[in-house]
């Protein structure tokens, strides 16, 4: 597995790959890796790359001045161990100063998906999001990046970059992997209480209630009332929770026949910010 940590070294080893007939394959992560990430590497493997590079990159332009960047989990030495492990042929980790070198000047900013939700959350977020996501795109020479579900709106920005940008990349969705109790795997669980913990799991279950109740026809406000409150009573605090529109995320007060619906929530436990979605219907 090669390391590469400067744009020269990374050109070079795409380039030799390229030059090899190689497809290439990339898969955008902050590093602190776990299953899910992994099952990110498999499913571009399986999508028909010949070679997987990763991108281990802690964006500071998708932090906002109220998040702290400085407490994102780093695991140098674990991450590069698993991506070997999980057959990832490349690995590609600038510091901070080769993705944006003094003078960077442009961002990209995403309409559309971006509003709401996580965009009104983190304002500023999604622009670094796709800012990154459009270099890393340019960086690898990559014809397929596999992002997972687990971040629905994150999915549905880069999605539409691409399509409006004309990237000659495909965007490869991935089922979230979740633990044996549900709970979505997340670099940002391991800052959760034991007690924390126990309770993370009812944020699924409490999902999918009013997901199954929204199919079945109950009214749609009641439904997502009835989860709010019955995630505060668990001891979250909801950021939201919302039945949208999948590849929009306009949200829906009705059950839509003309296309596929999500059912998207964001809540807080003690310091930890859960996010999760489930199909509806
Ligand atoms: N449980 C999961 N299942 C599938 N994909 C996942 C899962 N968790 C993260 N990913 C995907 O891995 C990629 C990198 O995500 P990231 O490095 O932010 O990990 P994370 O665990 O989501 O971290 P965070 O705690 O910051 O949200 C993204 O495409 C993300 O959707
Ligand atoms: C896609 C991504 C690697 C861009 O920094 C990040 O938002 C993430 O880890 O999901
Ligand atoms: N997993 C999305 C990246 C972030 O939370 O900043």
């Amino acid at each position: 597995m090669q390391i590469c940590r400067d744009l020269p070294s990374l050109r070079a080893a795409t380039a030799a790959l390229r030059a090899d007939g190689q497809r290439l394959a990339i898969v955008p992560t902050m590093g602190a890796l776990h299953d899910g990430h992994l099952a990110l590497v498999a499913a571009a493997r399986a999508a028909g790359a010949d070679a997987v590079s990763a991108s281990i990159f802690v964006n500071p332009l998708q932090f906002n001045a109220n998040e702290d960047l400085s407490r994102y989990p780093r695991d140098e030495a674990g991450d590069l161990a698993k991506l070997k492990a999980a057959g990832c042929d490349l690995v590609w980790m600038p510091p901070v100063e080769a993705m944006y070198p003094p003078g960077s000047a442009t961002v990209i900013e995403v309409g559309g998906p971006s509003a709401g939700w996580e965009g009104d959350a983190r304002p500023g977020h999604f622009r670094g999001v796709a800012t990154v996501c459009c270099k890393l795109f340019q960086q690898s020479q990559a014809e397929i990046a596999a992002f997972g579900e687990k971040d629905w709106q994150q999915l549905q920005v880069v999605t539409r970059m691409v399509a409006d940008l004309d990237i000659p990349i495909r965007i490869l969705p991935v089922a979230t992997v979740r633990e044996a109790d549900g709970l979505a795997m997340s670099s940002r669980n391991r800052f959760l209480s034991a007690e924390e913990r126990a309770t993370a799991p009812v944020l699924l279950r409490v999902m999918t209630a009013a997901a199954t109740a929204i199919a079945g026809g109950a009214a749609v406000a009641a439904a997502l009332d009835d989860g709010l409150a019955r995630l505060r009573a668990a001891g979250f605090e909801p950021d939201y929770l919302a039945l949208v529109e999948a590849e929009t995320l306009k949200p829906l007060t009705a059950r839509r026949a003309d296309g596929p619906m999500r059912l998207v929530a964001a809540a807080r436990l003690g310091t930890v910010r859960l996010l999760d979605n489930i199909p509806v219907g």
